[in-house]
């Protein structure tokens, strides 16, 4: 929250019935001026619901949501300045330049040229793409288009961005990069960044997650605080005297172990700082030790009773493709 309280997003019983479906149910949450936050959810969720109806797209059936104090219901033109949206799906124009892609934007938002000129400037060298802005977009890669994208998304100086899987159909490397691009520019534009994923990798990224479950936040906080209410760090040392380091474990940590078939297994709070602790007196006879951390997909599977994974349906979700129809409009 800033210092006069208001929140860059704030939603209070927001709530979204197609028919019978119920979409989103009654959610509530608060996002503060500069945060990164995350909406993790499966595919149905109700995650492109929630972001439709943030971004103006769709009517709430109940509940209230605003962006920087403005209803997204009653107040929705302020809203729309106030917000960027990238979507899914390219929905720059192929046959232009990088640039011409940018200017034709720029018009649209009444800029003149001087005051485009210099936006676009700006934004095509924080999103890297300045040395290639008279280029076809047509011969970008992936990556270069999404982040042509984020630029145009930028373009008018939003105070919220939002993106809708922001990475998705990307490598792992150019994901790589367009996360740095986007803390690079949650530097340099001072803005909120609200995306939805069902990637736990990205989410790790978040300053904090919603994880959402049929229509409902199941889970709100820190990725670190998430994972640690689920449990502590597993150990497990390999070795071919499990009686030597179980005694060990015993005198030394207090630690009552297990032993399966010379592997010896037990729990810590902080695996980083045992380990080390472990070797401090050197002599145990150990093979080797593998530590697991708790992962999202363990929050989500203590909360729900299945995985995140499981609950990917193969192919693409007809929702994201609604969102992706709602943005060429
Ligand atoms: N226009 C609509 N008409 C009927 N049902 C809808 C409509 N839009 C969404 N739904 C339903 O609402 C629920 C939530 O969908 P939503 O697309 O918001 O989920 P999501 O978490 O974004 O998943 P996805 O990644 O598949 O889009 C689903 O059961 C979906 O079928």
């Amino acid at each position: 929250m800033n210092p006069n309280g208001t929140a860059a997003i704030s939603v209070r019983g927001l709530t979204k019935h197609y028919d019978d479906v119920e979409a989103v149910r009654g959610i509530d949450f608060d996002v503060a001026p500069g945060e990164v936050f995350g909406f993790l959810g499966p595919n149905g969720a109700g995650k492109s619901t929630t972001i439709s109806m943030l971004c103006t797209l769709t009517a709430p059936t109940a509940g209230t949501a605003r962006i920087h104090g403005c209803d997204v219901v009653t107040q929705g033109s302020a809203v729309r300045r106030n917000i960027g949206v990238v979507f899914q799906d390219s929905t720059i124009d192929r046959y232009l330049t990088g640039e011409q892609n940018l200017r034709f934007q720029a018009s649209l938002y009444g800029m003149s040229k001087q005051e485009g000129a210099r936006r676009i400037k700006d934004l095509l060298d924080l999103v890297g793409l300045w040395e290639r802005r008279s280029s076809l977009t047509d011969t970008y890669s992936g990556g270069m288009k999404r982040r042509l994208e984020i630029a145009r998304g930028l373009l008018h100086s939003p105070r919220v961005l939002f993106l809708d899987e922001p990475t998705v159909g990307l490598d792992p490397q150019t994901r790589k990069a367009i996360w740095n691009y986007l803390r690079e520019l949650r530097e340099a534009e001072d803005i909120t960044v609200f995306m939805t994923t069902h990637y736990m990798e990205e989410a790790e990224h978040c300053d904090r997650i919603a994880i959402m479950d049929h229509g409902v936040v199941i889970a709100l906080d820190t990725p670190a605080a998430l994972k640690a209410g689920v449990g502590e760090d597993r150990i497990r040392i390999h070795t071919g005297d499990s009686e030597t380091v179980v005694a060990a474990l015993r005198k030394r940590f207090g630690i009552e172990a297990e032993v399966h078939d010379d592997v010896v297994t037990f729990s810590v709070p902080d695996g980083e700082v045992f380990i080390p602790q472990l070797f401090a007196d050197g002599g145990l006879p150990i093979d080797s030790v593998h530590m697991a951390r708790p992962s999202l997909d363990d929050v989500f599977i203590k909360r729900t009773g299945f995985s995140l994974r499981d609950a990917e349906p193969p192919g693409r979700p007809a929702g994201d493709a609604r969102l992706r129809a709602m943005g060429r409009r």
